[in-house]
């Protein structure tokens, strides 16, 4: 099934008296049960293209639409209350409120999205390599680990979309297989998953790789 589908998208960046054309055209579909890898180079577009999947940025021009409803210009209270129903998101950063341990980050998440119930915070967090760091604040954790609790916190309301932005940056060989296996159960469960990488063990799992260079998609 068709979980989410971009056509044309395009955004502009001013500054001064410059443009930046930081997506030209991309046209981009997920489906349930299906993970997907997106590449390219700093600057290439990656977080632009994200946040307008998301509906956490408009984009100038093109269409997002979500399991057959429209993400693209509509106010943004509707375009949040798409995403709190259907997208689990890990971003490069405000994953996680610092006043919380990571375990009361899940279980708040779990009570926002009325998915999930606590006694699955446990296992959440020993399928990510984070079993010993439930009572840990965010400000504790390595930027490895951050990322990791950022993950639990997207995947505790059971999204029917997940996009993240480098799951596995800072982390060892052995831990990033854990991530993978975790993103992979997650799809075959029926999610659609979106992930950045640079990772070449991660995108060598997938089952489709989508290259982007200068905002444009030139290869998947
Ligand atoms: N708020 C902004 N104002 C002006 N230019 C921006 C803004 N955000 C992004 N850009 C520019 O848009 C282009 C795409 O940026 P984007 O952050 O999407 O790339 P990226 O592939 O995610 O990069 P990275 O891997 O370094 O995070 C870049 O040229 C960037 O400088």
């Amino acid at each position: 099934m068709r979980a989410l589908e971009a056509t044309e998208l395009y955004r502009f960046y001013h500054a001064g008296d410059d443009e930046v054309v930081a997506l030209r055209g991309v046209a981009l579909t997920l489906d349930t049960g299906e993970f997907t890898a997106l590449r390219g180079p700093s600057g290439s577009g990656k977080s632009t293209l994200l946040a307008c999947l998301a509906g956490l940025d408009e984009p100038d021009g093109g269409v997002v639409s979500v399991l057959g409803e429209r993400m693209t210009r509509r106010p943004e209270p509707e375009r949040a209350r798409l995403r709190a129903r259907h997208f689990g998101m890990l971003m490069q950063s405000g994953n996680l409120f610092e006043h919380l341990t990571v375990r009361a980050n899940v279980r708040l998440q779990m009570e926002i999205s009325g998915h999930g119930r606590p006694d699955e915070i446990d296992g959440l967090l020993d399928s990510l390599g984070l079993g010993g760091l439930a009572g840990v604040l965010p400000a504790h954790l390595s930027g490895g680990e951050a990322a990791r609790a950022g993950l639990a916190v997207a995947l505790a309301a059971k999204p029917s979309i997940l996009l993240c932005d480098e799951p596995t940056a800072e982390v060892d060989a052995g831990t990033e297989q854990l991530v993978i296996d975790r993103l992979i159960e997650n799809c075959r469960s029926g999610a659609a998953v979106l992930v950045v990488t640079h990772s070449r063990p991660l995108a060598a799992r997938a089952d489709r790789v989508i290259d982007i260079r200068d905002g444009g998609i030139v290869h998947g």
